[in-house]
């Protein structure tokens, strides 16, 4: 079973995550003296970014020991408005001086297809190890269900390989680049960010439904205690358990 945090206000669901990203951090500094965390994008995730950046955060962390992946991102240049790459600089990096060297982004300026392969490259180069287990894996869940760029009816959501591909996403003819929901369920947490009421829906569907991954992407990521839902109350308000 998932662990589910639920929060009564947006800001108090923010501040959850928070405080779990600075513990997750320094549990896993202390053990191996790094810490690894794919980020998600999309609308929800800033207001988190820019507290972790903020006076009441930004000493908690040895951001030096931190190295950054995205869970997915969109088929766009960096400079994009829709990047998630740029949304981060602005709101975590450029504030806490985060050198290059820590920061893996996605390469967009070829084919998408060679983007996923040189991306699932980086990642695999960075480990150095046959099966990659992020520290921390953040993820958000769109009212159709899907997370990270796991969207309903789309090929990608019977790959087995850990690995990062790229997405068709026919209603709007765009391209997105995504790990897959092997690479993200090896990860040793994974955390979920959802609040508003416009989610109620879709939270109830993947942690309740009957299993429909077509329908239902979000209900490929698996759900054992290390995988935390932070919810406020609207978007837990369908939830009947
Ligand atoms: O995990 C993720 O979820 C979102 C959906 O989040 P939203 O806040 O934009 O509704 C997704 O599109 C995003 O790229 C991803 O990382």
């Amino acid at each position: 079973m998932a662990t589910l945090k639920i929060f009564e206000t947006t800001d108090e669901v923010l501040t959850g995550l928070a405080d779990f990203f600075v513990k997750s951090a320094s549990e896993a500094i202390a053990v191996q003296e790094r810490f690894t965390v794919a980020l998600s994008g999309g609308s929800s995730p800033k207001k988190l970014y820019e507290l972790l950046a903020s006076d009441a955060y930004s000493n908690q962390v040895e951001w030096e020991k931190v190295y950054f992946f995205f869970g997915d991102e969109r088929n766009v240049p960096d400079n994009h408005p829709d990047s998630n790459a740029l949304m981060v600089k602005k709101a975590l990096f450029d504030p806490l001086n985060i050198p290059y060297s820590q920061v893996f982004k996605v390469n967009t300026l070829h084919s998408p297809e060679e983007a996923a392969k040189d991306y699932t490259d980086d990642i695999y180069n960075f480990f150095k190890t046959e099966k990659v287990v992020f520290d921390l894996i953040l993820l958000g869940l769109g009212d159709n269900s899907h997370t990270a760029s796991l969207f309903p009816h789309t090929l990608v959501l019977h790959d087995p390989t850990a690995s990062v591909e790229e997405v068709f996403l026919e209603d709007q003819q765009v391209y997105r680049i995504t790990f897959t929901a092997a690479l993200i369920n090896q990860a040793r947490h994974i955390a979920f960010l959802v609040y508003g009421q416009g989610k109620a829906e879709a939270v109830h569907h993947v942690l309740e439904d009957a299993e429909n991954i077509d329908e239902y992407p979000a209900q490929l990521i698996r759900k054992d205690e290390n995988v935390l839902w932070f919810l406020d109350q609207s978007a837990a308000s369908l939830i009947k358990k």
